[in-house]
């Protein structure tokens, strides 16, 4: 592959935004890093920028820009903010935006990113679920690509390739089960953060490994693929894998299944991205060897026990404002979670609340979106206060 790709980050300190760089940095003939956002990180941050050079970086709050400015290379432009975010995904040089923010703080400048014509590498589901519609008509109308980070939706895509849509019969998502995916429902009482971060294969962010806990990551995965792939929701499955080896399949009228495989490393899905349609050696040495695992499991997905995959499944189907009141809640319940002030099961049963109380909005616009992002969030910090 000889084309230099230009490539703006959001997220640059994050679990993904530091393995982008890893990819960037092993292949410099390939990849530069034109603009990056962080969020409060500024210590990684400027190692960061003493290490790309990026034109522009974007800090979260105007006390960060005001410290940052005076330690940055004087190529490198600082600004901040929602605004900031834009600018960088935007920048005229980028030809890719990787968009690996946490939320649905995602959106608007992905949404400017595809007005601007640049390819979408979109690991940051929340902005998919929250306003899935929205996206997905923006970038068919600039007509630019929607490329999957995320490890089921790249095995998904990879598994599409060269191969026709109407002729997949379902779209099956493997899921670790999480951190607790051997207690009952009775032995979540009074877990603790320090169990529920403990993922049993993957080393993420904070707020994905609680969704994993909670297994609302695969329910947001869930209303991803509908996207992502027009794929109507009886026809998307998920299956327990405990050892998060196949990251996802296909499975075809003729009932052949597609599977993609590899060690779990977000390094490839992100390389992937980055380099689809080509390919080039991965970042790291490792291989899958699968006699040394000898064994696969899959367990078929007990909705009663793992509730937060029933309420993505019935905002999903519902549509409208439902999946953006889902993810609204779970990520202002997760963040109290992971500050201690809110119990594990709490969780979920915000987001019931959330959920129960809403009234539809069937074909928002993306001011409704926000107003009703907005309105969950402060419905969840009233109750909990
Ligand atoms: N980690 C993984 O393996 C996977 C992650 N994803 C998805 O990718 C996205 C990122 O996840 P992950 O990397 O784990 O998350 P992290 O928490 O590790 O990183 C999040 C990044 O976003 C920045 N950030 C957070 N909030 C804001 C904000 N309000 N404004 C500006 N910047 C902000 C953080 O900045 P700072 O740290 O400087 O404060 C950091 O750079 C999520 O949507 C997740 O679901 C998908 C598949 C796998
Ligand atoms: C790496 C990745 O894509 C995560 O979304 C991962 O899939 C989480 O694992 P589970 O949600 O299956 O526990
Ligand atoms: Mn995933």
């Amino acid at each position: 592959m000889r084309v230099l790709k230009h490539i703006s980050l959001l997220g640059s300190t994050g679990s993904i935004g530091t393995q982008t760089l890893d990819v960037i940095r092993a292949y410099p003939n390939q990849f530069t890093l034109q603009s990056m956002s962080v969020g409060k990180n500024t210590d990684l941050a400027l190692k960061q920028i003493h290490e790309f050079l990026p034109k522009l970086v974007s800090v979260q709050s105007k006390e960060d820009y005001d410290k940052l400015i005076h330690e940055v290379p004087s190529t490198t432009k600082v600004v901040y903010g929602a605004e900031g975010l834009i600018e960088v995904a935007t920048v005229q040089e980028s030809d890719v935006l990787v968009n690996a923010v946490l939320g649905s703080v995602g959106l608007a400048p992905t949404l400017a990113a595809i007005q601007a014509g640049k390819t979408i590498a979109i690991a940051n589901k929340e902005t998919l679920v929250t306003a899935g519609h929205i996206v997905t008509e923006e970038a068919k109308r600039h007509h630019v690509s929607l490329i999957p980070v995320d490890s089921e939706h790249s095995a998904i895509f990879q598994a599409l390739n060269g191969e026709q849509i109407k002729e997949v019969d379902r779209l099956i998502l493997t899921a670790s089960g999480g951190s607790f995916r051997d207690r009952s429902r009775d032995q979540l009482e009074g877990v603790t953060v320090r169990e529920a971060l403990n993922h049993p294969n993957w080393s993420m962010g904070a707020k994905i490994t609680i969704d994993s806990a909670t297994m609302m990551n695969k329910g947001l995965e869930v209303i991803e693929a509908y996207w992502l792939f027009g794929i109507p929701y009886e026809k998307i499955d998920v299956v327990l894998h405990k050892e998060s080896i196949i990251h996802s399949m296909v499975e075809y009228i003729d009932g052949s299944v597609i599977a993609q495989l590899g060690t779990p490393d977000m390094r490839g899905p992100i390389q992937y991205a980055l380099t689809y349609p080509n390919r080039l050696p991965a970042v790291s040495k490792e291989r899958l060897h699968l006699w040394e695992l000898g064994t696969l499991n899959f367990t078929k997905l007990d909705m009663d026990r793992f509730r937060c995959m029933k309420f993505a499944y019935d905002a999903g189907k519902t549509g409208g404002t439902m999946p953006t009141v889902l993810n609204a809640a779970n990520e202002v319940a997760v963040a109290y979670f992971l500050e201690g002030k809110l119990s594990f099961l709490e969780i979920e049963h915000m987001i019931e609340q959330a959920l129960e109380g809403h009234t539809v909005l069937k074909q928002p616009t993306l001011e409704e979106i926000m107003a009703v992002d907005a309105e969950t969030r402060a419905f969840i910090h009233s109750t909990i206060k």
